[in-house]
């Protein structure tokens, strides 16, 4: 089946920026990847705000309702702020109120002080917004800080869903977290989507094997 149409622009601006890379690629769970994804490439306007519009693309067609999209620090920051921008053009009476906030790494103990910056999170639906899940670690010290301020977590959105197994486990570390709290966790692009795409001409033959192969080996089903 051919790619939506937001996910080949995404696609195609992250294959422009480098930011998805074909090739043979060391990750830290210690696999060799026929590909590699790194969000912090979208580093020029035009790819940032490629990376803004399929952000808010996938959230809007996610259907999930939230009142704050929440950053983690530190790559989340960007990626919060950008799509709460790139959301108000796709549905402005939907999305004109919507809010953004992040935490700081460390406290701060002087002027506003706290971890929180930017919309209040208590009694608010909160969406997490980030680059990749790795091991889940840093989502779930997320979601923690934001129930600690009184929020509720609705909704995890992030850029790649690699859809491979965790080292000597049956599942993927977006499926355990789902299990794990009972919500969404959505991807602009999944390993499918990869798939799709270079079955469309976004990679060569012999990429397209390859991560055909590495999906055989490593590919996970949740
Ligand atoms: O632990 P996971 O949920 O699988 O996610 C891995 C996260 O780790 C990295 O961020 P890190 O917390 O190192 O902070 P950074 O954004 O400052 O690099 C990376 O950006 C992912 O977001
Ligand atoms: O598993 C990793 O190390 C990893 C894979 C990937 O595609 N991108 C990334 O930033 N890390």
């Amino acid at each position: 089946m051919a790619l939506e149409p937001y996910k080949a622009d995404f696609l195609r601006a992250a294959l422009s920026g480098n930011a998805l890379r074909f090739g043979t690629f060391s990750l830290k769970s210690g696999r060799q990847s026929p590909y590699f994804f790194n969000a912090g490439d979208f580093y020029r306007a035009d790819l940032l705000e490629a990376l803004a519009v399929a952000y808010a693309k996938t959230i809007h067609t996610s259907n999930v309702s939230f009142d704050v999209i929440f950053g983690p620090a530190y790559k989340g920051i960007p990626l919060a702020t950008a799509a709460t921008l790139a959301l108000r053009p796709l549905d402005p009476e939907r999305y004109n109120k919507i809010e953004y906030s992040f935490d700081r790494k460390e406290a701060k103990d002087h002027g506003e002080g706290g971890t929180i910056v930017g919309a209040p999170l208590k009694g608010r639906k909160v969406l997490v917004v980030d680059d990749v899940v790795s091991a889940g670690t840093a989502k779930r010290e997320a979601i923690a800080k934001i129930r600690a301020q009184g929020g509720e977590v609705v909704g995890i959105v992030v850029a790649v869903d690699r859809q491979e197994t965790l080292p000597d486990r049956e599942g993927s570390a977006i499926g355990e977290l789902r299990k794990e709290f009972g919500i969404p966790i959505i991807a602009i692009l999944t390993l499918e989507d990869i798939i799709a795409g270079a079955r469309d001409g976004f990679a060569t033959e012999d990429d397209l094997k390859r991560i055909q192969e590495y999906k055989a080996k490593y590919g996970a089903s949740d």
